[in-house]
This record gives C-alpha cells, sequence and structure tokens, in this order.
C-alpha cells in the first residue's frame, strides 16, 4: 500500500473514505467498503484488482484511498500527545488487509484546520486529490469548527459531480459478547461502534468487547528487550517488549493471550504460541516503570531482538504487590492454569 503525505506523489485519480480511522474498527470497515475495488470487497483481500484489467476495458484506473489526519486532530487542538489503538504502522497493516491501496496523511495543522468544508472540497478533494467518489459515516464532521456535516459533504461534493456515500451508523448491543450478531445498524438502543468506545473497554479490560468491535483481536506488537531477569529465577521467564510509546495500553494486570513470532522483513507470522501477559509496574519487586512481558507456555529458547504479536483474549486479574517473590510465583501459577482454561475453551468454540 503506498503512503501520501503531501500533495506530492499522490496516486490519483482516488476514491476516497474519509476519516482518523484510529483502531480501524468495525464501524470504519463498514465506511471503507464502498471506495475498495469490486473483488475486495466481496473477499476483503489483500490484493487489489489489478490496475491493468481496468485499464484494458477503458476505464480510468482509480486508487482506493483512505484519507486521514496526522496528527490526529484531539493532539493538535489540546497540544498533548495522544495514545492511538493503531499507530500508523498497524494502521497501514489493517488497512493494507483490507484491500486499500493507498493512505493520504493529511498534515493536520492550522492553515487545514481552518478550511471551509467549501474550501476542504476544492483543494484537497478535488485539487489534490482528483477525488471520484467519496464515502463517509452518517456522523462524519469535517472543515473549520466541524461545521460541516455528512450531508453537506454531499451538497458540496454534487457541485463536482462527486458521488458521496454516507454509511448508516453501526452500533453494538453489548449484551452478548461471544455472537457477531451484537453489531447493528439500530442507533436507538445501542451504542455507536467508536475508537472513543474501544478505548472505554479497553480501560474497563473488558477485551472480549473490545474484539468484537474491532473485528479481530486487540494486538500488541513489540521487539523482544532486556528485563531485569528476574522471571527465571522463579521459574517463569518472560519476554519484555518495548511497544511504540504511542500505543494505548489497556487495564494493567494479567492476561490470556496468543502469540505470535512475525518474521522480520515481512511481518509474516511463523509460529504461534499461548501464554499469559502482566502489563503493569511490578510492585512486588518495586518496578519504576511500566512494561509489558509474556511468559510463553511450554517454550524456551532465545526470544531477544525478536519480534512479537500478542493478541489480547481475556483479562484475568489486577496487579497486585505480593509479600514476596513466593507469593508472586505461586499466583502466576494460577494464572498459568486459568489461562490454559480460557484459551482451550476458546480453541474449542
Ligand atoms: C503472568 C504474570 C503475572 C504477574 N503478576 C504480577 C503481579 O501481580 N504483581 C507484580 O508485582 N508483578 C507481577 N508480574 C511481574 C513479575 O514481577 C515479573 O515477571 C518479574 O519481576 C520478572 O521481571 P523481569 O522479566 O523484568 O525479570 C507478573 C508477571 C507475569 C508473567
Ligand atoms: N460506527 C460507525 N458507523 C458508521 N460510520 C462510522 C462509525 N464510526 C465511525 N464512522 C465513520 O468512519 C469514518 C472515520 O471515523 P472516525 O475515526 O473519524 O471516528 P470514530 O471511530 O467515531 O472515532 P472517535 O470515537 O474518535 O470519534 C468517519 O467517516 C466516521 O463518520
Amino acid at each position: 500500500m503506498w503512503v501520501a503525505s503531501s500533495s506530492e506523489g499522490l496516486l490519483t485519480p482516488t476514491a476516497v473514505a474519509l476519516g482518523k480511522f484510529d483502531g480501524v474498527h468495525l464501524g470504519h470497515q463498514r465506511v471503507i467498503q464502498p471506495v475498495l475495488h469490486p473483488c475486495d470487497r466481496l473477499s476483503v483481500a489483500s490484493s487489489p484488482q489489478s490496475k491493468e484489467n481496468q485499464q484494458q476495458t477503458n476505464q480510468e484506473y482509480i486508487y482506493s484511498t483512505v484519507v486521514t489526519f496526522d496528527p490526529h486532530p484531539q493532539e493538535f487542538f489540546t497540544g498533548q500527545p495522544r495514545t492511538l489503538l493503531t499507530p500508523l504502522d498497524e494502521k497501514v497493516q489493517q488497512l493494507r488487509s483490507l484491500g486499500v491501496e493507498q493512505l493520504v496523511l493529511l498534515p493536520f495543522d492550522k492553515e487545514l484546520s481552518a478550511l471551509t468544508p467549501e474550501e476542504f472540497v476544492q483543494k484537497i478533494l478535488v485539487q489534490q486529490l482528483q477525488c471520484q467518489r467519496i464515502s463517509i459515516g452518517q456522523d462524519f464532521c469535517f472543515g473549520e469548527k466541524r461545521s460541516g456535516t455528512a450531508k453537506d459533504l454531499q451538497l458540496i461534493a454534487a457541485k463536482h459531480n462527486i458521488p458521496v456515500t454516507i454509511v448508516p451508523l453501526q452500533t453494538y448491543t453489548g449484551d452478548s459478547p461471544t455472537q457477531s450478531s451484537c453489531v447493528s445498524t439500530n442507533p436507538t438502543q445501542d451504542a455507536r461502534i467508536s475508537t472513543s468506545l474501544i478505548r472505554q473497554t479497553l480501560e474497563q479490560g473488558d477485551i472480549e468487547n473490545a474484539n468484537l468491535l474491532l473485528g479481530r483481536p486487540y494486538t500488541l506488537f513489540g521487539v523482544v528487550v532486556q528485563g531485569q531477569q528476574l522471571g527465571r529465577t522463579i521459574g517463569f521467564p518472560t519476554a519484555n517488549l518495548e511497544l511504540p510509546k504511542e500505543k494505548f495500553l489497556p487495564r494493567q494486570g494479567v492476561y490470556a493471550v496468543r502469540v505470535f513470532t512475525l518474521s522480520e522483513t515481512s511481518n509474516a507470522a511463523s509460529s504461534e504460541s499461548l501464554g499469559v501477559m502482566n502489563i503493569g509496574n511490578r510492585p512486588t519487586v518495586n518496578g519504576t516503570y511500566s512494561s509489558a512481558e509474556v511468559h510463553l507456555f511450554d517454550w524456551s529458547g532465545d526470544l531477544y531482538g525478536k519480534k512479537l504479536a500478542i493478541e489480547l483474549v481475556k483479562f484475568l486479574r489486577p496487579e497486585q504487590k505480593f509479600p514476596s517473590l513466593e507469593a508472586l510465583k505461586t499466583q502466576i501459577q494460577l494464572d498459568c492454569v486459568v489461562a490454559k482454561e480460557v484459551l482451550s475453551a476458546e480453541w474449542e468454540q
């Protein structure tokens, strides 16, 4: 997938899905669908329809494009760094797997934030992106002080003969964490699927619902670095992960997880293990910084420098300060038993 951050080097003309898309959750995926090429829309596959096919039928090739903002608008307005469900690398990976061909990162600055809705359409969508088609969610707002609505975009774009798909809000009943049918389009009863809702569920340790809203497991990607090497002295060696500093972390505590070792070049998963993960400050050993560390079941070897993907499956318990390393060891043994039960029950479903 092509990533562009300036008006130069853009692949044009484009079919554009517009928004922040942090998390690339189920609502976002519905907004992206209408701009994908037909074969990707059906299969949600990774390889887009070939450009040659479209040229053979004499159509102008239109690049399926997600247009987003960098930095996140909230970061620009508050001046505070914002953590993200999907830092850039992860967002690129998710969008690529949906079949998106281009990600455009509009620099969100004073100038961009001051564009009126009409100027945004004219300067960005028409002139820069040669946009042929647009997809947005029903609650999309844009332009200076978020003054333009989805309907406004439809009216303004119509003047340039650009059709706009307004995707109805995808909502969630939240009462049935094991069924994908809990995603619906009934906005009166249900909560709108949003980045904010997923952040809240992760903050509460409600991994099952966060995973449903995302349409995939919430995953931490990181490189294994050295820890204090105390884990091996209590019989539970752990791989300490260095995570992107902007990655949003869920509630501190212990999780049942699935772990994939990634190939250094392609990011393809080469092997899968099960394990337990702790996210927190390790008060028992007077830890002074937050760490994320995983113990893999029935595994031994050297993971230093390896890239891991850790899929969170279930929150097991909050982190605690134990009176001794022996007491911590006893608790981790119990954590392993519970995690194995959780993960094998999941496997059977
Ligand atoms: C499954 C699991 C649960 C843990 N739970 C706690 C806990 O409740 N409290 C705590 O202080 N540390 C906890 N830890 C972190 C340990 O203190 C840590 O693994 C140990 O100090 C080794 O750290 P090191 O890898 O930096 O050597 C947990 C670790 C694991 C793997
Ligand atoms: N649940 C949803 N159903 C339909 N469209 C959605 C949904 N959530 C977001 N969208 C649309 O997807 C695009 C990207 O959404 P965006 O990331 O800007 O908002 P969000 O997911 O609601 O996040 P936040 O919680 O930060 O507002 C926008 O066009 C938005 O209107």
